[in-house]
């Protein structure tokens, strides 16, 4: 997509905003988009969040997952809520960040639900929570409701932890993830999130090249789903990424140290 191609999309994202929603506009900054973007791409293992979230996840594979974060130096582990006091524990005293999910993998739980998950894996050591949209009602355009959902828990769990937003992109058509990343930002996400990599598709440069044209540089994008070695990673920061949610880090990271020629 051209910048040009890209500015026509954003237009038509303010006009359904404006339409659905004309008090969504009542303070809102919308930031002048800038259309290039550059990132420091020489420190990739320590932009990625370490992610372990498939369903038969043991406790074994968190201990090692977490003793692989402090080896590579990732930014965090990215974890089910189930498994956040195990990984707080193991990572007390380090520079590791504890990562989890909320209405993981489908976003199509109560808002209720979701704010509880988000306030008990704040409390239990969560530092940075990754929330999944509710995608039907964006597709809905029930954009007040995924609002809300993403204001109540910003306003639960307080200014402190981060929280991203996942759009799940590959369910979206271009316009309708303007619109996501538009309303995530109001409702005070700090990131913006691609994919779950349980629905499909994942990371597209694409996609991150739109979600950074829209968040402009003051709020983060991560690029997760389907990168599994160092080529695609650096080409999602090179998009705009300054983030990446990867399962395959280990081998992303000794990628880059045999490629840089530094040992651990
Ligand atoms: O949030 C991150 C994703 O679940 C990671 O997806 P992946 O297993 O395709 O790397």
């Amino acid at each position: 997509m051209t910048w040009e191609e890209y500015q026509i999309l954003h237009r038509q994202a303010l006009e359904i905003l404006h339409m659905e929603w004309p008090q969504f506009f009542n303070g809102l900054q919308v930031h002048k988009v800038t259309e290039t973007w550059q990132d420091d791409v020489t420190q990739i293992p320590a932009i990625i969040d370490h992610t372990a979230l498939k369903p038969d996840t043991t406790a074994y594979i968190i201990e090692q997952l977490c003793r692989e974060a402090i080896k590579y130096k990732f930014y965090s582990v990215c974890v089910a809520p189930c498994w956040v006091e195990l990984a707080a524990s193991i990572l007390r005293g380090q520079k590791v960040k504890v990562c989890t999910v909320i209405g993981f993998p489908h976003g199509n739980t109560l808002k209720q639900v979701k704010v509880y998950e988000a306030a008990e894996a704040a409390t239990i050591g969560a530092d940075e929570l990754d929330m999944v949209i509710n995608i039907g009602a964006l597709k809905s355009r029930k954009l007040k409701l995924v609002f809300e959902e993403i204001t109540a828990v910003r306003e639960t769990i307080g200014s402190k932890p981060i929280l991203k937003v996942i759009l799940e992109t590959s369910t979206l058509d271009n316009v309708e993830k303007i619109i996501g990343s538009l309303i995530a930002i109001r409702a005070g996400a700090n990131f913006v999130k691609t994919s779950t990599g349980f629905t499909g598709g994942g990371a597209t440069v694409s996609d991150v090249r739109l979600l950074r044209w829209t968040v402009g540089g003051k709020v983060g994008v991560k690029a997760s789903g389907g990168i599994r070695d160092l080529e695609t990673a650096l080409t999602m920061v090179r998009a705009g990424a300054n983030r990446l949610g990867t399962s395959s880090g280990v081998v992303i990271a000794r990628e880059f140290f045999n490629k840089k020629g530094a040992s651990l």
